[in-house]
């Protein structure tokens, strides 16, 4: 068996301060001199696999994924926020619960909700100050939340309950990044009352969650289908449904997994098109010269640049930009053997920048996916992830940042006097801020 080319503890120790700012210069640089995948000794973690080799993705996510669960960052940590829903369980009431709610997701069902979501965008984007420099990241995390929020709830009046309740998912998701980046502060973080205050918060949420959901068992008569109702209707194999405590679960991991990751796409996107005028206007183009300049279900493929430009964004800056699992029996890649409990992180940034395989790789190409063999390109583009965990949400997320794209493309030119977008790489991949300035055309 072959041995991973290793990066010591010490090197990770005399590199901490930058780590913890910004851990993806330090991996590039460990990638660039040891190769794909590699292995690094952190303190207090063990050691650690880094890959960006397309082969250990296919392996880890779907060849071989019996042999891996997720780490305990999401099953333990993220669950102890949001408890046991599709993002955060495993095995056995994962697999049922997958099974229950992705016929949900997929994309004929979707059509049902598209002038819910589309509507909830353009509401949102009334929102922008015109002729203003501005912030969008902000801008774009409320779309994104209230997108999904009125795809559950479409019937409620919920604009202040939600906000409340993003709040409350940001501030813990704060928490666990303080928990997970100091981990030796926590036995103090329980002490000093900061790990209940926060789970106190989180009990309130739920409780917003089931006024919300009592609130629709009483409506009478109901003339649109929405998330919740799909959630509400879905059985288990012996007939039965979701208790209470579950269907929260599963609605609070749908705002979790659901807002944050599409707003950091459509942010960089947002930049990506601030910087070139041209690139506006074959967009415009594109959308005003498609009949109705409406969208419909039928219409994705009208859109082929603009389809394009969500994928490149992604493949420079994947909202995931890490997928780690950990080996739960002793297994192998290739030649090389894999103990029980390894943790492995899988690289998705470093592999869509990667030069074997993409030209131009650190440039963003508007129309690189127009013409692209997705079937090949596959192998080394996962904005979603793969195999039986890839992203139940990937179809919804792919109207919402289209509609997103149609809207603002036909109504404003978008400046920035931005040079370059800075990166803060949390659990996801966020920019720092992206200042807009939206003239309306
Ligand atoms: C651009 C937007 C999005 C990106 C880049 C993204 C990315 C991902 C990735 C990479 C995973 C797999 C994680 C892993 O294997 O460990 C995932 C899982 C998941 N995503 Fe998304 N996601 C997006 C939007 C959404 C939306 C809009 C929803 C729901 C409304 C959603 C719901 C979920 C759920 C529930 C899971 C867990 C699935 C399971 O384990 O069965 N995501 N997402």
């Amino acid at each position: 068996m072959k041995k991973l080319p290793h990066v010591s503890a010490l090197k990770v120790l005399k590199n901490s301060r930058q780590i913890l700012k910004n851990p993806l210069p330090f991996h590039y640089e460990n990638f660039e001199k040891l190769g794909d995948t590699f292995r690094i000794s952190i303190p207090g973690e063990g050691k650690v696999i880094f890959s960006r080799d397309p082969e250990w993705v296919k392996q880890v996510l779907q060849k071989k994924h019996r042999s891996y669960s997720k780490s305990k960052l999401q099953t333990k940590d993220l669950a102890k926020y949001i408890g046991y829903g599709l993002l955060t369980s495993e095995g056995e009431h994962w697999r049922t619960h997958r099974r229950m709610i992705q016929p949900a997701f997929h994309r004929q069902k979707l059509k049902g909700l598209l002038s819910i979501m589309h509507k909830a965008i353009v509401d949102e984007l009334e929102r922008i100050a015109p002729n203003t420099d501005e912030d969008v990241f902000d801008k774009m995390g409320d779309l994104a939340f209230q997108v999904v929020a009125k795809s559950l709830f479409s019937s409620n009046d919920i604009r202040e309950s939600m906000s409340e309740l993003k709040s409350i998912t940001e501030e813990n998701q704060r928490m666990l990044i303080k928990e997970m980046r100091r981990p030796y502060l926590k036995t103090w973080f329980g002490w000093s009352g900061e790990i209940k205050k926060h789970l106190d918060e989180a009990k309130r949420g739920r409780d917003l969650l089931n006024d919300l959901i009592e609130e629709r068992l009483k409506e009478e008569e109901r003339n649109s289908f929405d998330l919740l109702d799909m959630l509400l209707e879905a059985t288990y194999e012996d007939g039965t449904k979701m208790s209470r405590k579950q269907l929260i679960d599963e609605v609070l991991i749908l705002f979790t997994a659901g807002h944050e990751t599409t707003a950091n796409a459509l942010s960089f996107l947002l930049y990506f098109l601030a910087k070139d005028e041209n690139l506006q206007e074959s967009l415009h183009q594109e959308v005003t010269s498609h009949k109705s300049g409406k969208f419909s279900f039928e219409d994705m493929p009208k859109f082929p640049l603009a389809q394009s430009c969500i994928k490149e964004t992604m493949r420079i800056y994947p909202p995931a930009y890490f997928i780690d699992r950990v080996a739960i029996e002793e297994t192998e890649i290739g030649s090389f053997n894999l103990k029980k409990g390894t943790l492995v992180l899988l690289s998705i940034y470093e592999l869509h920048r990667h030069k074997s395989f993409w030209k131009d790789a650190e440039h963003f190409v508007a129309d690189r996916f127009v013409d692209l063999d997705m079937k090949q390109a596959a192998d080394y583009y996962y904005p979603f992830g793969a195999g039986p965990r890839m992203c139940i949400g990937n179809a919804f997320a792919d109207y919402e940042m289209l509609m997103v794209l149609i809207e603002i493309v036909k109504k404003y030119h978008i400046t920035t006097k931005m040079d370059k977008v800075e990166i803060n790489p949390m659990i996801s991949l966020k920019p720092k801020e992206v200042v807009l300035n939206f003239k309306p055309r």
